[in-house]
């Protein structure tokens, strides 16, 4: 048995602060861990006391958070982040594609998969819904990285058989039993579970879909993950490519893929009736701001989801997202709000803090094990400790308060700040 006690500065959010909820704030912090687990939290006076020979890891030097939770990232991106001035199809066909080609190679995709693992893990993030790679041979590579580093991580094989080069088509025959395959040998493994993915129902047609609707329900527990609603060049498309759809939702609906294990991204320019079925469904949406900032996609609509009860989480979108790190996500989730003027949802710094942990777990159905630091938990956790003299080292050490010091965290801090990293009790960073 494996025990210690952890003292620090811990803010985390198990309840929403936008159904009533607020940030927890925790000064002089104890958290007992043992096998992974939270077992204890209290002031860390009285935890101590009550487990006087337990070695003590002193963590007061930065801010404890819960660790932060990509509902939507790509892994064979790495490479191809950075790439600006294209709208979404564009990209795809010049940067993004070409890019995913060369994962046919296994000594190409083993690397970009170290590259990957390393990028979520430098950035904090211990939790993450991965879009895979075509190739079967790429998962395995992912999903062999991650297990070796600890992560948890879902992901699948992508699957598409029309509208992109030949290289990445299958066929429904071929999808369904590669899927199947990985499932068998990753899914339920530690902290490894397998996601059907579809690229989007632009590269998917029915029959595709219909294979993809096979696996999940063959794989119990599998997730579904694919795009929506991200650019109206591609909505315009799919609804020409799906003329007895209602809608692009309904590509997905009307195979059963869309429900409580479901996480699409982007939902940028949902109408009333997607939303609608998205909410009825319990499906959720990946929000991924610097994406949609830098492939010209459009401001997300928050206020739309929460009208309508549709879940929400964030997701970094590497490699049309500009990075790994979910704090400028949710600083970027901040801007579009403002931007959107009276439409927009104003977030506070608490709001930023449950979309990047607590929301992309109920999102990814693990809010039971992750997302907040209370007792029953996992030990998941980023310490933000920045460099003497940084100016988020200056902003945090004169915060008027614990909000004030998380405003600060998302605003100023990135991979250099993230100073350790625990994924079930295990340091991985740091
Ligand atoms: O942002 C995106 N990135 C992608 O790789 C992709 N594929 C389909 N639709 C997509 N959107
Ligand atoms: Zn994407």
């Amino acid at each position: 048995m494996t025990t210690f006690l952890v003292r620090a500065r811990v803010l985390d959010t198990p309840d929403d602060p936008g159904a009533g909820g607020g940030l927890r704030s925790d000064d002089d912090c104890g958290l007992l861990v043992v096998d992974g687990v939270i077992t204890a939290r209290a002031a860390y006076a009285e935890v101590r006391a009550a487990h006087p020979d337990v070695h003590a890891v002193d963590l007061r030097e930065g801010v404890l958070l819960p660790g932060l939770v990509d509902t939507h990232v790509h892994y064979p991106q790495v490479r191809a982040i950075g790439a600006l001035g294209m709208p979404l199809l564009e990209w795809l066909e010049r940067c993004a594609l070409p890019e995913e080609c060369r994962l046919a190679d296994t000594a190409y995709a083993t690397a970009v998969a170290e590259e990957f693992v390393f990028g979520l893990v430098s950035a904090g993030t211990t939790t993450a819904l991965v879009f895979g790679s075509h190739f079967a041979s790429a998962v395995d590579a992912l999903f062999t990285e991650a297990e070796r580093v600890g992560l948890r991580v879902t992901c699948g094989l992508v699957v598409s058989d029309r509208e992109l080069p030949t290289d990445l088509l299958t066929t429904p025959e071929r999808a369904l039993a590669e899927s199947l395959a990985l499932a068998s040998r990753w899914h339920g493994r530690g902290r490894l579970r397998y996601a059907v993915t579809p690229r989007f129902s632009l590269s998917a047609g029915d029959e595709v879909l219909a294979a993809c609707a096979t696996a999940h329900h063959e794989v119990t527990g599998s997730w579904f993950t694919s795009h929506v609603n991200e650019n109206p060049a591609e909505v315009a498309y799919v609804a020409e490519l799906f003329p007895a759809r209602a809608h692009y939702v309904d590509t997905y609906d009307a195979h059963g893929l869309v429900g409580p294990r479901s996480v699409l991204a982007h939902n940028v320019h949902p109408t009333d009736d997607e939303l609608r079925v998205l909410a009825s469904r319990g499906a959720s949406i990946a929000n991924c701001p610097t994406s949609n900032a830098a492939l010209g996609s459009g401001l997300f609509s928050q206020r739309r989801h929460d009208d309508f009860g549709v879940r929400v989480a964030l997701g970094s979108d590497v490699g049309a997202g500009t990075g790994f790190s979910l704090f400028k996500e949710g600083l970027q989730a901040y801007f579009h709000q403002r931007l959107l003027g009276p439409d927009g949802v104003p977030l506070s710094p608490a709001d930023l803090l449950h979309l990047a942990t607590r929301a992309g777990a109920l999102a990814l159905g693990l809010a039971d094990e992750v997302g907040d630091l209370s007792v029953g938990k996992q030990f998941d956790a980023v310490l933000v400790r920045p460099h003497a003299d940084d100016p988020l080292d200056v902003c945090l050490r004169h915060a008027a308060s614990p909000d004030d010091a998380l405003a600060k965290i998302f605003a100023l801090g990135g991979d250099s700040d993230v100073a350790g990293v625990w994924v079930g009790g295990t340091r991985v960073k740091g």
